[in-house]
């Protein structure tokens, strides 16, 4: 196949634009480009996902958190004067914090925890999406390999997060009862800090991109980055709204979870007790087997084998990760003729137990 050739460049963008006629061209990429467009943000503010794929997001979006301060080291490093390397690293802190428990990680932690993971799970990144830890690294790389201004330009995305982010914290409040103000304290500071740091870096790319071509850097600066947040909410879509394709090893829904109603202390200990509606699920790794030798089902786990009485065996026979505990009960009701709810008294200790020993999740 023949390569085309270029379109020629029109006249216009080869000359140098004023101050605001460049403001102007990088709020037009911003209204045609940012991630206030993208689907899986439509359905998160208008509260049209389930509990599961705000969990995904809070999760996928804890990378992009954590890698921020590494980023912004990384072009702090490069800056020459130590006047901008004061202005720069009040990003740094504003995300580190000055002490433990302080700053935007520590305060995106909380929310995850906030719509239910154990923190240690979250700290993992684990669970995370191949395409998040891609793009995010891809954003680390750029502010270290290209020219400062490319690298400071990649930040005005920043000129468009207040919108976005007073749209999705009332619509999340209004439309998910799971969420609460104290969740999505995260975006409180976001909306004083993000304005002070896009008003710096416009600032300077105003009077640093100098030529056409340095305008033209800057623009596509900010075009990349707006892909890098794009591709997230691509990759979040893809997996977990639709078609649902989860890739191996990427968070399942129930996984890295606080049980329901423990203390968030318990969260590295025991899971709390099961209830009617919970769906049990056997996490990644664990199998029910019938052992030959012992003749006899077993619960097979990475490196454990747990035996099983007879009940066990008919209830774990019906964990798909599809039935409510109810739902078991009134088959295992129908089976053996007996009071649905006799039965599930009698396995919620049961699932309990199994889950105490991680052979049973939600
Ligand atoms: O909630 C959002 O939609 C959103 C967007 C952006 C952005 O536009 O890059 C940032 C943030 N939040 C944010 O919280 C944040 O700390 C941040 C830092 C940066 C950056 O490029 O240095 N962008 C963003």
């Amino acid at each position: 196949m023949t390569a085309q050739f270029p379109p020629p460049v029109p006249e216009a963008e080869q000359r140098l634009l004023s101050h605001e006629e460049l403001e102007a061209a990088l709020r037009d990429i911003g209204a045609r480009r940012y991630h206030n467009l993208h689907p899986f943000h439509r359905l998160l503010h208008d509260g049209k996902l389930s509990k599961d794929q705000v969990r995904a997001w809070a999760l996928n979006r804890y990378y992009y958190q954590a890698m921020i301060p590494v980023k912004d080291a990384a072009l702090l490093a490069r800056l020459p004067d130590a006047q901008l390397r004061r202005i720069w690293r009040q990003r740094i802190v504003d995300h580190d914090g000055d002490h433990e428990g302080d700053g935007g990680i520590e305060r995106w932690l909380k929310l995850a925890e906030g719509v239910g993971f154990a923190r240690d799970y979250v700290l993992s990144t684990k669970g995370i999406l191949s395409a998040t830890r891609f793009s995010v690294d891809a954003y680390v790389h750029f502010v270290s390999e290209r020219t400062l201004l490319e690298a400071i330009a990649s930040s005005l995305t920043e000129m468009f997060s207040p919108t976005i982010i007073s749209e999705r914290v009332a619509g999340m409040l209004k439309n998910y009862d799971f969420i609460t103000k104290e969740t999505l304290a995260y975006f409180d500071k976001r909306l004083t800090q993000a304005p002070r740091d896009a008003d710096f870096a416009l600032d300077y790319v105003k009077r640093h991109a100098t030529t056409p071509e340095m305008q033209r850097a800057a623009m596509d600066a900010l075009t990349f980055k707006c892909n890098v947040l794009w591709t997230q909410l691509d990759a979040l879509y893809f997996a977990y709204v639709a078609p649902g394709m989860i890739p191996p090893d990427a968070w399942q829904p129930g996984e890295g979870l606080v049980a329901e109603g423990a203390p968030a202390a318990a969260t590295a200990g025991a899971p709390a007790a099961f209830s009617g509606s919970d769906v049990p699920r056997l996490p990644r790794g664990v199998r029910l087997r019938y052992d030959e030798v012992r003749v006899k089902h077993v619960l097979l786990a990475p490196e454990r084998t747990f035996d099983l009485d007879d009940n066990a065996v008919a209830v774990l026979k019906l964990v798909d990760g599809q039935n409510s505990v109810s739902q078991i009960a009134r088959t295992l009701g129908q089976t053996y003729d007996a009071d649905p709810a006799v039965i599930e008294a009698d396995i919620l200790p049961m699932l309990a137990g199994l889950a105490q020993k991680r052979v049973l999740e939600r």
